[in-house]
């Protein structure tokens, strides 16, 4: 799909530049490079990790991704399995990938992978991505779009095993900030096996409430999770008791060959 927008140049992001938090590589001043944006480094312990850059992406140039990916991408409000039981799932999605990548299932739903070649915007943020994190190589997106305070994700790990142990995901949010909170799984996965709720077993364990972060995920933000993160730890983009625009949320992934 062409793009009539003007898409492919990323722009400096302006405004001063925060200084880097402690233990980070500090901020080189002149020889004309570009200032990093402020990265944030959440260790959850474990070997799991979470980086925040807030201003990942300038301003306007991400209202004009948003504008173009709200109507260009086909998106898609599928039925999945929840529970053993059919549900609409509560946000808009769209999936891209690399030919010959292990299809992606979840919840019951086999989406359908478009190419690449299909959405050269998508590109151009893949290679941003890329150069922001040295090493990472993303070879497949899921798309989201929460249409207003009653589209959410709920708590789950992106798990799979086509991502391997130890899956790098890379999360840019496009519009309306949202909450997104992270809690460490149950310990004792034997009593919700059993069918007892992470609670009860918590009451009946008499065991403190699982730890958990909360990240506000703001326009032009990247969020990354790292290490044991979707081993050891749920994620969660809850419903908003307020009204709430639209959020466009791209996460990317490596699916191993
Ligand atoms: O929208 C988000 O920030 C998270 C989406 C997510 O967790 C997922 O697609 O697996
Ligand atoms: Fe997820």
């Amino acid at each position: 799909m062409a793009s009539r927008l003007r898409l492919g140049q990323p722009s400096p992001n302006p405004g001063p530049s925060p200084s880097p938090s402690p233990g980070e590589g500090k901020i080189e001043e002149g020889e004309g490079r570009k200032p990093e944006p402020r990265r944030e480094v959440t260790d959850l312990g474990g070997g799991s990790e979470v980086v925040h850059i807030p201003r990942f992406m300038a301003r306007e140039r991400a209202w004009e991704l948003f504008e173009h990916l709200d109507k260009r991408i086909p998106w898609t409000r599928p039925t999945i399995r929840v529970f053993g039981r059919s549900v609409v799932q509560p946000r808009d999605t769209c999936y891209v990938a690399d030919k010959g990548l292990t299809d992606l299932r979840y919840s019951g739903h086999q989406p359908h992978a478009h190419s690449w070649d299909d959405f050269p915007v998508l590109k151009d943020i893949l290679k941003e991505v890329h150069e922001a994190l040295p090493g990472s190589h993303f070879n497949s997106l899921l798309l989201n779009r929460y249409k207003g305070c009653s589209d959410y994700v709920s708590w789950h790990a992106d798990d799979e095993p086509l991502y391997g142990p130890t899956p790098e995901i890379a999360s840019v949010t496009f519009g309306c900030e949202r909450e997104f909170l992270l809690r460490k799984k149950p310990a004792n996965t034997q009593s919700q096996a059993a069918g007892e709720s992470g609670e009860t077993a918590r009451k009946r364990l008499k065991v403190s409430a699982p730890q958990q972060h909360s990240f506000l995920l703001k326009h032009g933000s990247l969020l990354v999770m790292r290490g044991y993160t979707q081993r050891d730890w749920q994620h969660a983009v809850p419903k908003r008791a307020r009204a709430a625009s639209t959020r466009i949320n791209l996460t990317f992934r490596h699916v191993l060959p």
